[in-house]
């Protein structure tokens, strides 16, 4: 679902590149945590699914097409196969819980039929039913992490990347947000996951992917955070 070969990133002006020759393949529906320190690369990772950046040299496939020969045009097709969840919600605040969902798949081009089917089915799924009406200001972090979730994932994306997202949350919280991305996993969608937090990774048990400076220091099937044989 996600191929890199022999990626390596270079930003303008930087001596060492951000990514160096990392090759890694994520299979359909698998699910994958990325770790590493502060400065390692994760968001890079991400961002070169995305397109948000292309890589100095190697390939990137997405979906089995090589991104960086894409047009432009095609782009956003591209990125309506990826839900994306972040650290700081990212919430529309004048919006309701509702609306912010509706409002990715009106982006998208979506009927008033779809949204009136998806919208309250993917709140539901999420836990939030009955709490549509409310506005992100009346929700708690866990709640509004919830709500981006349902936005990442209402149009039923392949993948879904999640850059720190438990970051701005307490424990307890976040093993709920984990369980939700563990139950979107099993609808087969592939999820990649950049985090700093150890207790959720050693306890999910997931494949880990870990960078170090750029480079791939390990990549192991039901890894821990730190390493461990
Ligand atoms: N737009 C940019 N321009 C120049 N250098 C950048 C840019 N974005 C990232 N870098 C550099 O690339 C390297 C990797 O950064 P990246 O953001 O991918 O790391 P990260 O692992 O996601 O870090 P964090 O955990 O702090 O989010 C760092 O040295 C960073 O300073």
């Amino acid at each position: 679902m996600i191929r890199f070969e022999k990626v390596t990133k270079t930003y303008p002006g930087q001596g060492h590149p951000a990514l160096d020759d990392v090759t890694v393949d994520v299979e359909k529906g698998e699910f994958i945590f990325l770790v590493g320190t502060s400065g390692s690369g994760k968001s890079t990772f991400l961002r070169l699914v995305l397109r948000e950046a292309r890589p100095t040299s190697g390939r990137v496939y997405v979906a089995g097409k090589e991104i960086n020969r894409l047009a432009g045009w095609k782009v956003p097709g591209l990125r309506r196969r990826i839900g994306t969840v972040f650290q700081d919600f990212r919430l529309l605040p004048n919006k309701t819980v509702s609306e912010n969902v509706a409002f990715a798949l009106q982006v998208i081009g979506g009927s008033r039929s779809q949204i009136a089917e998806l919208v309250p089915e993917t709140l539901e799924l999420v836990g939030l039913d009955g709490k549509g009406d409310r506005f992100p200001d009346e929700l708690s972090g866990g709640e509004q992490q919830r709500v981006a979730i349902a936005r990442a994932f209402v149009n039923r994306p392949q993948i879904l990347i999640a850059d720190e997202p438990t970051g701005n949350l307490d424990p307890g919280t976040s093993v709920g947000i984990m369980k939700l991305l563990d139950r979107i996993n099993r609808t087969g969608t592939t999820v990649v996951m950049a985090t700093h937090d150890a207790g959720i990774v050693d306890q999910m048990r997931k494949r880990v992917v870990e960078l170090e400076g750029g480079v791939v220091v390990r990549d192991q099937a039901q890894g821990a955070y730190g390493f461990q044989s």
